[in-house]
């Protein structure tokens, strides 16, 4: 049985930044699929752009793992020979469980966990990587840097597969899309007092783009070829090849 996110149900008094801790780590599967809409899609897609994109021979990343969701989705549709995925995060508490999740799976993909700052990360020889949720944690000043790195470390016709929480640039279809979503917790069983200690929590550590801005920031770190290829309410993935 998956444990269930109360985390925000009670009022917090003293309520800090949103964090990775074990607290987050121990009910993520729940929180996440309650809270972002169109997530399984995303995880099957990632697993199909995995079986379309993978070369002999070169790595897989999965940057910002959590419990390795897309990873494991990424293992199971990996076909060619001599492939290695990586999947990295800096929440030692998410890796804790990452190693015990993916240990019930048996596959003979190596996957490698790695606990580090993605923006340290070296990147090569890469065919598919994933930044699923991941990027709007990452200080805004530092992500173009990292996407220019990804693409340097693909190999040509590597896709990179960016999923975010989005801002609209107009203001009205913004405050829209909010709402929407904060429709879509409620309808997943999230109460008013949740929802808003949440968005408190969130405020400072993510911070959305506009599509418009992912895509000039993509275009500028060399990637050939970028679209949007799913988007629900105020969240949604791009792909992106070099
Ligand atoms: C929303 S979760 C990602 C969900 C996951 N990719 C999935 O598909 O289930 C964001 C993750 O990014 C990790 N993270 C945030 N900043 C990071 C950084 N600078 N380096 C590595 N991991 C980071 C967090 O610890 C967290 O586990
Ligand atoms: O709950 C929200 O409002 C979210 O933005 C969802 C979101 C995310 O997009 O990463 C935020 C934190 C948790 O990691 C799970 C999901």
């Amino acid at each position: 049985m998956q444990a269930k996110d109360h985390i925000f149900a009670a009022p917090i008094a003293a309520l800090g930044d949103f964090c990775f801790d074990h607290k987050v780590a121990d009910v993520f599967p729940d929180m996440i699929k309650r809270s972002v809409p169109g997530y399984s899609n995303i995880i099957s897609a990632i697993g199909m752009m995995t079986a379309r994109f993978a070369r002999p021979g070169t790595r897989l990343y999965d940057l910002g793992c959590s419990l390795g969701a897309a990873t494991q989705e990424m293992r199971r549709n990996l076909t060619q020979p001599d492939c290695r995925i990586i999947a990295v995060d800096n929440s030692a508490a998410m890796l804790e469980r990452a190693r015990d999740h993916l240990a019930t799976y048996k596959s003979g993909v190596p996957v490698e966990l790695v606990e580090a700052d993605i923006c340290d990360l070296p990147i090569e020889n890469a065919s598919v990587v994933v930044l699923n949720f991941t990027l709007q944690f990452i200080a805004p000043e530092r992500r173009e840097a990292l996407l220019t790195r990804i693409c340097h470390g693909l190999v040509p016709g590597g896709v990179l597969i960016l999923s975010e929480k989005f801002k609209s640039a107009d203001d009205t279809v913004n405050e829209l899309l909010i709402d929407l979503h904060h429709d879509f917790k409620r309808a997943n069983g999230y109460s008013e007092l949740e929802i808003s200690q949440k968005r408190t929590a969130l405020e400072n550590v993510l911070r959305p783009d506009t599509p418009e801005q992912h895509r000039a920031r993509l275009a500028r770190a060399g990637f050939g070829h970028v679209d949007l290829w799913f988007q629900c309410f105020n969240f949604g993935s791009m792909v992106a090849i070099k």
